[in-house]
């Protein structure tokens, strides 16, 4: 982006082809999924499922998808994929042996989701999602909504303590403690992560705890869609790159594997 745009640095370049001893840390919409007009309106899909097996495969067991959907949304769309992931940005997460952990939802998630749910009934297009953990407000469907959706949860935020999180046309109030920064270092400090070079591939502001996670344990972010302030250091333009490079990162680890055999 230039300095036009508010900050100047080169364009950030497409991530290497090739990369050994790497840890995958893949977030859902926008990365592994096209954005669409409603969370439901995402399912599984062959190309992306195929995709996820393939890479688990080639690298040992070290990739999760790492998102903001619960991990039964994740589990639904990937078509059960991911052996490792986590949900919630951070607040629950699957290891790759199966073993499960969460954080206690916040009392005050109810209070949020009640508050949400007046505000939607009184404007159409509005959405809530119920995730247990968090309590998002979606208005990708009535985007003049989105400034009073801003100015009710972060009303909530300062009541409830609860910790605000904006997304693509969507403001989550989510139970405090946890990023998808923790999800990548709690992984990256089990079997069969650990050793491993950290790389998280994100969109959206969630994802740059990830981002800043992966850089501090010797790995790098990878930012999809538009160049923006970021803690990534490489950027591919959208799903359908993310899934070409994807499909060549199994191609060169098939290929190392070979060579090594
Ligand atoms: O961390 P992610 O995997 O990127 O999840 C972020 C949020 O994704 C979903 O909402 C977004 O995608 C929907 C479907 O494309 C779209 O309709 C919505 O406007 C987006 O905000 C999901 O519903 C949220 O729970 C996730 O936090």
């Amino acid at each position: 982006m230039s300095s036009a745009q508010g900050f100047a640095r080169p364009p950030l370049p497409a991530p290497p082809e090739r990369l050994s001893g790497a840890a995958l840390f893949l977030d859902l919409d926008g990365v592994l999924a096209p954005l669409a007009p409603t969370p439901d309106a995402v399912g599984p899909e062959p190309r992306r499922t195929r995709t996820v097996e393939q890479l688990t495969h080639a690298l040992g067991g070290r990739v999760a998808v790492v998102s903001g959907r619960t991990l039964a949304e994740i589990d639904r769309i990937v078509d059960g994929a991911a052996r490792a992931a986590s949900g919630v940005h951070g607040l629950e997460r699957r290891r790759a042996d199966g073993v499960l952990s969460a954080r206690d939802p916040a009392p005050s998630v109810k209070t949020a989701l009640a508050a949400f749910h007046d505000f939607a009934e009184a404007r159409p297009g509005v959405l809530v999602e119920d995730k247990g953990l968090s309590a998002g407000l979606h208005f990708r469907q009535a985007p003049s909504q989105a400034d009073a959706a801003l100015a009710l949860a972060t009303a909530l935020a300062d009541e409830t303590g609860l910790a605000l999180q904006p997304g693509s046309m969507v403001l989550e109030l989510k139970t405090p403690g946890a990023d998808k920064g923790t999800a990548v270092a709690a992984f990256m400090a089990e079997a069969p992560f650990v050793g491993a070079t950290p790389v998280m591939v994100g969109d959206d502001l969630t994802d740059e705890a990830g981002f800043r996670a992966a850089e501090a344990l010797g790995g790098f972010g990878v930012l999809v869609g538009p160049d923006r302030r970021t803690a990534a250091r490489y950027r591919l333009e959208n799903v359908e790159a993310v899934l070409d490079w994807l499909g060549a990162l199994v191609s060169a680890a098939v290929e190392e594997k070979e060579a090594r055999a």
